[in-house]
């Protein structure tokens, strides 16, 4: 269809077959330790299958709770693929959340940010103090999604929030309507109005946002995260434009506490 081409990125990334293996074992390593050591608890925020979080927990108090929502265009992978993008935050002493939520077909993309919304709720229950949101691709749209009118999370939880960094994220959902994948994703007109970022108000102020681009991305993911932060100008979100990353490797900073990303999510809180 129309978009396929713009909104694939495997195609277009080199070595594009070797990232799923190495996430799995980078994952699994780092979780694996995390489990080991006392660090690692999940959690249960519904009935459904996948409606659980892992809770990575730092040494000592932890300073607030940073969120991960993941990605594969609402249809693929879990929390377990993604664990050692803890690594940074976890370092300068937050916990960190990775919620799994049911995929497209089985759920819609308004269903899917009403559990992200649930899954929230319950880590804010288990850790005191702020939350600063994040989440890649389509976990972009999602954790964007959490910042709008009309809102998906009670005041007392989003007035916690103090920063939200969507990665790469799909703004507006408008574009996928014309892909071969929307035949599981289901967006109507009606979808893609209540549920795109770019075309909500946003419903707290005072949210630091930064919008996060790779480079080498998808001409689309550039445009999606230029229309993103314009949309959200009167907030001053800001774009950042993160030099040589595509869209496999444009989350890595998350590992190093000490890098521009997890700076854009934590610095200063
Ligand atoms: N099959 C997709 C996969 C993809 O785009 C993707 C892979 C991992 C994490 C996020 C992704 N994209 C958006 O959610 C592609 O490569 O075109």
């Amino acid at each position: 269809m129309t978009n396929d081409i713009a909104y694939a990125n495997r195609d277009f990334i080199p070595a594009a077959d070797d990232y799923v293996p190495g996430w799995e074992r980078a994952a699994a390593a780092f979780r694996h330790a995390a489990r080991d050591r006392g660090a690692l608890r999940t959690r249960r925020y519904g009935p459904a299958e996948r409606q659980e979080t892992d809770l990575f927990m730092p040494q000592g108090q932890p300073l607030g709770c940073a969120v991960f929502v993941h990605g594969g265009y609402w249809r693929a992978f879990d929390k377990s693929l993604w664990s050692h993008l803890a690594a940074g935050p976890l370092a300068r002493g937050w916990a960190v959340a990775m919620p799994s939520y049911t995929l497209a077909p089985h759920a819609r993309i308004g269903q899917i940010g009403a559990e992200i919304a649930d899954a929230i709720t319950d880590v804010a229950e288990a850790v005191e103090g702020p939350i600063a949101l994040c989440g890649h691709s389509a976990g972009g749209q999602l954790v964007a999604r959490m910042l709008c009118d009309p809102p998906l999370l009670a005041p007392r939880i989003a007035a916690r929030i103090l920063s939200c960094v969507p990665i790469s994220p799909i703004g507006d959902l408008v574009p996928l309507m014309d892909t071969a994948m929307n035949a599981d994703l289901r967006i109507d007109a009606e979808e893609a109005a209540a549920q795109s970022p770019a075309r909500l108000a946003l419903g707290a102020a005072g949210i630091r946002i930064t919008v996060w681009v790779g480079a080498e991305e998808r001409p689309a993911f550039l445009d999606q995260a230029a229309g993103l932060s314009q949309a959200w100008a009167g907030a001053e979100a800001g774009l950042r434009i993160d030099p040589g990353r595509h869209h496999f490797d444009v989350m890595d900073g998350l590992e190093n506490a000490g890098s521009p990303l997890v700076e854009a999510l934590l610095g200063g809180l």
